[in-house]
């Protein structure tokens, strides 16, 4: 598991660290270990070039031990000093092991140039602009140096995190460094974890600098293969399909048919003991039809909540459902039971006008929106704003509804009230294709069915779910039903 805390907890853990050590010892430690990644990166160090991107603060400072560190292995070293002010410690060091140093101001057009130049012929960047002192969209000249990294053909190295992005929720404000490899301080920070941020930061590697001890509970996760192993359930000698757990899925519908097919198909690639589908006439018989192990029953109109199956574990129920007055009862009635339940697509449509079905209700409750979807939850809330700090808002509305939310999309987050927030590691763009929500929604209500609670359902769910679009075709683009075609190599990956 990676755990990740923000920038007031980890201010806080280091001014308790700090005052048991000597001074500088923190910074040392971070600059050596920043100093061991780079030269793992460049393919000798003697004789390459190197330069440092250095801002005013300690982040700039960490930069300079860390030049200072190669510097002294023959690397070619130059810092573009970019702040009001430069941590002189750092400055000292980088000279007395031989690296030299140059101005860059953002009105100063030749020393830009100068600059330029020096970034263009580097073999390796390291990015020491900002760190988690950093606010705002960078200020010139750091946005200027930042996008000259990203047009320069080295590697960049991002010291505790790519500047510009914010390192509480991974929101990027304007021109931000665009790391091939970010090391990461004392504990990995939210921003790392969450898009659009995490997609800056490449490869990220954790030096221990000794804080753990210092640190509360996390702000957020980032489960692994074998957190996730772990977690999955795995048939003993003594299971049998009711042990196992029944599934009822209520998705899909006589126009969206897809739905119901790729929900079950899910569900069955979950492990389920057992699916109960119910739905409309043809929904059903194309679910019988694609998947003859699921028992199947149809839909009475006239009586909804009638004809929902009985003797079943936990409930999904949404996609492609509708949003017509009888899906409102069948999902009244499946919130009255005391079961999990997974809402996903129309329920959560319905949902948003009736917030009291889950406010209320004692029994575990996921809700799995994308980032449209939860702006419905959260009136008042623009789906940009949600895309930008996906974070907040998953935790925002797992208060307000006081459930569990996995909001889907580029990370996929989950929240629940109280717990640190889980950040899916696997995620893709893969996924952004018809009716793989469907997908996810069926193979995380199987989880559930297993017994699991929502949370650790819908991470083992996100993580499986994005693994299986990466390998359904070793990266090359995916249709939904590949995707349920692909969980088994997932499991086995996971497993082992
Ligand atoms: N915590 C730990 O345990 C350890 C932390 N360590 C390291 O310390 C780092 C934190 O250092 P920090 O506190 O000095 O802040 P940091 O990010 O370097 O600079 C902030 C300065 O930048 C500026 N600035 C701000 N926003 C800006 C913008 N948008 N655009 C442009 N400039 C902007 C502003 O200065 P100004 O120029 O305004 O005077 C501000 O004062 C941390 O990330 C890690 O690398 C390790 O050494 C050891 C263990
Ligand atoms: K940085």
């Amino acid at each position: 598991m990676r755990y990740a805390h923000t920038v007031g907890t980890v201010r806080e853990a280091e001014g308790a660290l700090m005052a048991r050590l000597p001074d500088g010892a923190l910074m040392r430690r971070a600059a050596a270990g920043l100093a061991t990644v780079c030269a793992r990166v460049l393919p000798g160090v003697y004789g390459s070039r190197v330069v440092l991107l250095v801002g005013s603060g300690d982040n700039g400072g960490d930069a300079l031990y860390a030049g200072a560190a190669l510097a002294r292995r023959g690397a070619g070293v130059r810092a573009l000093l970019a702040g009001s002010r430069v941590h002189e410690g750092g400055l000292a060091a980088l000279r007395a092991a031989g690296g030299r140093a140059q101005e860059v101001s953002g009105a100063d057009a030749a020393a830009a140039d100068a600059a330029g130049a020096e970034i263009a012929a580097a073999d390796l960047i390291i990015d020491g602009l900002v760190g988690i002192g950093g606010t705002g969209g960078l200020r010139e000249p750091h946005a200027a140096l930042a996008d000259r990294a990203g047009a320069a053909g080295a590697t960049v190295v991002a010291v505790d995190l790519p500047s510009g992005i914010d390192a509480d929720t991974g929101a990027v404000d304007g021109p931000a460094v665009r790391a091939d490899i970010t090391v990461t301080f004392g504990t990995h920070k939210p921003g790392l974890f969450a898009a659009p941020g995490a997609e800056r930061a490449g490869v990220v590697e954790f030096v221990d600098i000794g804080l753990a001890p210092e640190l509360p509970e996390p702000r957020a996760q980032s489960p692994q293969a074998d957190d996730i192993a772990a977690l999955l359930p795995r048939p003993g000698a003594e299971s049998d399909k009711y042990r196992r757990g029944v599934l009822a899925v209520a998705s899909g519908s006589d126009r969206y048919r897809g739905a119901a097919v790729l929900c079950v198909g899910g569900a069955l690639r979950g492990g389920v003991g057992m699916v109960r589908y119910v739905g409309q006439e043809v929904a059903a018989a194309e679910v019988l039809n694609r998947w003859p192990e699921a028992v199947v029953s149809v839909l009475d109109p006239t009586d909804p909540a009638g004809s929902l199956p009985r003797r079943v574990a936990a409930w999904v129920v949404g996609p492609g459902r509708g949003l017509h007055p009888a899906a409102v009862v069948e999902l009244e009635t499946v919130l009255g039971a005391d079961l999990p339940v997974l809402l996903d697509a129309d329920a959560i449509t319905l949902l948003a006008k009736r917030p009291h079905l889950v406010s209320e209700r004692a029994a575990p409750t996921l809700l799995t929106p994308h980032a449209g979807e939860l702006a419905r939850l959260l009136p008042g809330t623009e789906r940009a704003d949600i895309e930008a700090r996906r974070l907040d808002h998953a935790a925002r509305a797992a208060d307000a509804y006081g459930c569990t939310v996995l909001l889907k999309g580029s990370t996929t987050v989950i929240a629940e009230p109280g717990r640190p927030a889980v950040v899916n590691p696997t995620g893709t763009p893969l996924l952004a294709t018809a009716g793989t929500g469907d997908v996810l929604a069926g193979f995380i209500g199987a989880l559930l069915a297993a017994g699991l609670p929502p949370r650790d359902a819908a991470t083992c769910g996100a993580y499986v779910h994005g693994l299986a679009a990466r390998l359904a075709h070793g990266g090359a683009a995916i249709s939904a039903s590949d995707l349920v075609d692909a969980v088994p190599a997932a499991l086995r990956a996971v497993l082992g």
